[in-house]
């Protein structure tokens, strides 16, 4: 495995922003998302990026030095960089340059399981690529075969416009598909409103530990399967949302989402592209937003979070912050203070916390009745203990007493039976 990693040479400008070094860090993270290795960071600092090189001169000599005496032959850099300069630095280094969005897109492609997300990526490749055409000589569409001298001008431009065309062409063939797919979604998810099946869907930035809370969930208030999605060290573990069916005591169901993690600057391509993945998000009952509480940088990732749920367009909704991995910290856990919850997802007792307090959000207009069913309306009876959390039951003389705690709207209906 190890050796199978692309070494390369990570770079960044520091614009003297406060977060420089972390996004240095995440950045190199990525890179191991992509099976890649970072064998030297260069970083500079200026008050802009140069317009044609992103770096000074001297830097990109520094760099083509380095390319020269490494194995490393791709440069990947920490902002999402022009066509012009991608074109120029490579010219100057003669390696191969990839910029932050690009990576992120390309760790998305290799990472997406199910139809929908395979499609978004194509979808938000494409749309990185058309601007692109004419520069990238390191992507598959082989524009420039016509090849770069003056003379070939115009069969070149000829070969973009095809290129163009055919990119513009598989965009529409794409959306087309998805479109379709999207149907099939709504009518799904209109059966769960129907149903009036509740929904809370987690989010929060990539390795918080989000798909790590649903496993825990599923294992212990699975409602029918105990599948376990897919959980790892590594950004972007999760690219497909999966849907559980959960069951906590008093037959308070729900369906739990898992959905894909944020990270700073997500290629606005993709957050276009995601948005159908994140309607899960959208129409939740309540958002669980998970932090990793055991990193410094847990303010920055929460801001990202917040503005990528506003980009995608999830509206205001109730939401729990379980601020996660607490017993890699000094904390106390489980510790609850309103909507937030202190926790560990490797701890049971937080687990039972964090249920309680989903309960109490999505359940809150749950009532407690006691009804008198005369033995005539003996289906009722069984029905309510399978339906609802029945507290305690009495036969007697003129029929079967119930305590149960039922939502409001059912309750209504029961009026009629109503006793005390
Ligand atoms: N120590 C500790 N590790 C945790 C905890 N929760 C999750 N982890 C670990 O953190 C890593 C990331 O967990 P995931 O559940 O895959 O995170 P995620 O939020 O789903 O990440 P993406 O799918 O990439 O967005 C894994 O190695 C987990 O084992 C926790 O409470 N404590
Ligand atoms: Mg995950």
């Amino acid at each position: 495995m190890e050796s199978t990693e692309t070494p390369v040479i990570t770079i960044g400008l520091n614009v003297n922003h406060p977060n420089f070094n972390y996004s240095m860090t995440e950045l190199n993270e990525l890179v191991v998302a992509n099976h890649m290795e970072s064998i030297a960071t260069v970083v500079q600092k200026l008050d802009h990026p140069d317009a044609g090189t992103y770096f000074g001169k001297g830097k990109i000599e520094e760099l083509a030095d380095l390319i020269r005496s490494t194995e490393a032959d791709t440069i990947v850099a920490n902002d999402e960089l022009s066509p012009s300069q991608i074109r120029n630095i490579e010219a100057a280094t003669k390696a191969t340059v990839m910029d932050r969005t690009g990576l992120i897109l390309e760790i998305f492609a290799n990472r997406a399981h199910t139809k929908e997300a395979q499609l978004q990526v194509q979808l938000a490749k494409l749309r990185y690529q058309l601007p692109r055409l004419r520069t990238s000589s390191s992507q598959r569409l082989d524009q420039q075969s016509a090849g770069g001298g003056l003379a070939n001008r115009g069969a070149g431009e000829t070969q973009l416009e095809l290129n163009r065309r055919t990119i513009e062409h598989q965009i529409s063939h794409v959306r087309h598909e998805l479109k379709e797919l999207d149907r099939s979604y709504a009518t799904q998810s209109q059966r769960r409103k129907e149903n009036r099946v509740k929904t809370v869907a987690l989010v929060g930035y990539t390795n918080a530990g989000k798909s790590t809370i649903m496993n825990q969930l599923v294992q212990r208030f699975g409602a029918n399967e105990d599948k376990q999605v897919f959980v790892k060290d590594m950004l972007f573990a999760t690219l497909d949302t999966s849907v559980r069916k959960l069951e906590l005591p008093g037959h308070k169901q729900f369906l739990l989402s898992d959905t894909v993690g944020f990270v700073s600057e997500l290629p606005h391509q993709l957050v276009e592209a995601f948005k159908s993945t994140l309607k899960e998000a959208a129409t939740a009952d309540l958002l669980i937003q998970v932090v990793d509480y055991s990193d410094q940088n847990q303010e920055l990732m929460m801001q990202t979070t917040q503005q990528t749920l506003q980009e995608i367009g999830v509206p205001d909704l109730p939401m729990i912050t379980a601020f996660n991995k607490a017993d890699r910290t000094e904390s106390r856990f489980p510790d609850r203070a309103g909507e937030n919850l202190i926790m560990s997802a490797l701890d049971h007792a937080s687990i039972d916390e964090l249920a309680t307090m989903i309960t109490d959000q999505l359940f809150a207009d749950y009532v407690q009745k006691t009804y008198l069913f005369p033995f005539q309306a003996g289906d009722l009876v069984s029905r309510f203990n399978q339906e609802f959390d029945v507290q305690s039951t009495d036969y007697q003389a003129d029929g079967t007493k119930l305590t149960v705690s039922l939502p409001q709207e059912e309750a209504a209906r029961y009026q009629k039976y109503e006793i005390e």
